[in-house]
């Protein structure tokens, strides 16, 4: 496993205040207009979000980028990707339970953050529709690339598609590597708990060897073994499978050898057809059972109902994941190619952050606007601040003021063409044939004098 070269950054344990109670509000009277609608463009009250910006909320791709750099120093391009695969599944285990909405960045807000083998810089390049763009670095990695979040509530739940392509370059092997991220659900915004889930398929394509791997995300729908599953293969370039990967995005992400697959599957079944056979003679003995008590039924029929519902599938009554089972994780001679590190115990008082997260919006001491940190930094914005010290007024103060300068700026700006991102530029991808947000190579220089404060 990646364990190596891991000293993370720790400058607190907890933020200046825990997360004020939501009871007050409720999620459903906030959404119930908003049917159908695209969620980026209404405002919220900033009793449902957490203190950060969404950029910043990119940044925690990052959290395992030791992954990604043992996967730089692997020699052979099927080890290499399997670690970017363990790398694009460890990007989104900060999501579990994290069910505050990020801030929408301003356009033109950046974030930078340096830890101690990389560097990161993203920009909000567009505000309608809101895009953020990002530019990581080390010795061994280039990853970068933007998201355009599209938030939508169907009227039970929110569907998230984070579309947007993100590329992972190892300049010692000439590589590219291009995949796109999977959707995210929050549910039960009518009634019950809220729960997030990510589903879907995740193709990494391996652009200089025609190396592919899939990442099937399970929907827990159809059963609760499902939950948080992750699944899939890694193939060569005649979409030949060399490997079976297969773990838990909250968890850990483990491979084996197909022959090692295959036998598990064939075990696998053996034990379904066995348990089958056992529960058709069960249903054999129960129907003489039934008969005999047939004049009892009418009198039981309510309570027979009741147990009916064990059989929803994949919820409890109040809609809940019924269990995180951890059913066939283990195949044998398997490798643990990632594992996701425990959050702090008292993470659930601070929006179930992770510790990566909680550092956040450190301001450390060598950052002085506008000579060492950018005046567009999200470290200085008003309204993540008061949040942050559990000040909700002066939150939703700063928040208003800062939409309503936005509007008033973009009016202006309509006049002239200054617009534009400051540390990206529009391009276009070759591998993906799409649209691209290419980082200038400046902003490290640190040459800030023209960059007005937008706070
Ligand atoms: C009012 C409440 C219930 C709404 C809360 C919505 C929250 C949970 C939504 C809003 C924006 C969403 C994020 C948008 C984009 C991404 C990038 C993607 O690669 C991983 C998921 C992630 C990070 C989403 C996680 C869930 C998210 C933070």
């Amino acid at each position: 496993m990646a364990e190596s070269a891991d000293n993370e950054y720790i400058a607190r344990r907890e933020l200046p205040a825990p997360m004020l109670s939501r009871k007050k509000i409720s999620v459903w009277s906030v959404l119930k207009n908003c049917i159908g609608k695209d969620l980026s463009k209404i405002t919220m009250p900033v009793e449902l979000n957490e203190p950060l910006s969404f950029l910043q909320r990119i940044c925690e791709y990052m959290e395992y980028a030791n992954v990604l750099t043992y996967a730089a120093h692997q020699d052979n391009p099927v080890d290499r990707m399997k670690y970017v695969a363990a790398f694009a599944v460890s990007a989104l285990a900060s999501n579990l339970d994290r069910l505050g909405k990020p801030f929408n960045p301003i356009l033109g807000e950046t974030y930078e953050l340096q830890r101690e083998n990389y560097r990161i810089v993203c920009e909000q390049v567009s505000h309608h529709p809101p895009i953020s763009a990002f530019h990581a670095e080390s010795n061994d990695f280039n990853f970068y690339g933007s998201i355009n979040p599209k938030i939508k509530f169907s009227g039970k739940n929110v569907e998230i598609r984070p579309t947007g392509v993100v590329t992972v370059e190892f300049p010692k092997w000439n590589e590219t590597y291009t995949w796109s991220n999977v959707n995210c659900c929050v549910h039960n915004i009518i009634v019950g708990k809220l729960w997030i889930e990510q589903y879907g398929t995740i193709e990494i394509t391996n652009h200089a060897t025609g190396h592919v791997a899939t990442l099937t995300f399970k929907s827990s729908g159809l059963s609760d073994k499902d939950l948080y599953r992750v699944e899939g293969f890694v193939k060569d370039e005649n979409q030949q499978k060399l490997l079976f990967l297969y773990g838990k995005w909250t968890k850990f992400l483990k491979c084996c050898s197909m022959e090692d697959y295959e036998e598990h599957l064939q075990q696998e079944k053996k034990i379904e057809e066995e348990k089958h056979c056992n529960s058709t003679h069960n249903a054999a003995q129960g129907k003489m059972f039934s008969k005999l008590n047939s004049f009892k039924l009418d009198s039981f029929r309510s309570l027979s109902l009741q147990e009916d519902k064990e059989f929803t599938p994949n919820e409890t009554n109040d809609g809940l994941p019924r269990s995180d089972s951890d059913i066939s994780l283990n195949l044998p001679n398997s490798i643990l190619l990632w594992r996701c590190k425990p959050r702090p115990a008292n993470s659930s008082e601070y929006y179930h952050f992770t510790n990566f997260a909680l550092q956040l919006n450190v301001m450390e001491s060598n950052m002085k606007p506008p000579d060492t940190l950018c005046p567009t930094d999200a470290r200085l914005r008003p309204d993540i601040l008061c949040l942050e010290q559990g000040d909700l007024d002066g939150a939703s103060r700063e928040k208003a003021r800062l939409e309503k300068q936005q509007r008033d700026y973009r009016k202006q700006e309509k006049n002239s063409d200054e617009l534009g991102p400051r540390w990206f530029k529009k391009a276009y991808n070759p591998y993906t044939k799409s649209e691209a947000w290419i980082y200038n190579g400046n902003y490290w220089d640190r040459n800030y004098k023209n960059v007005n404060a937008i706070f």
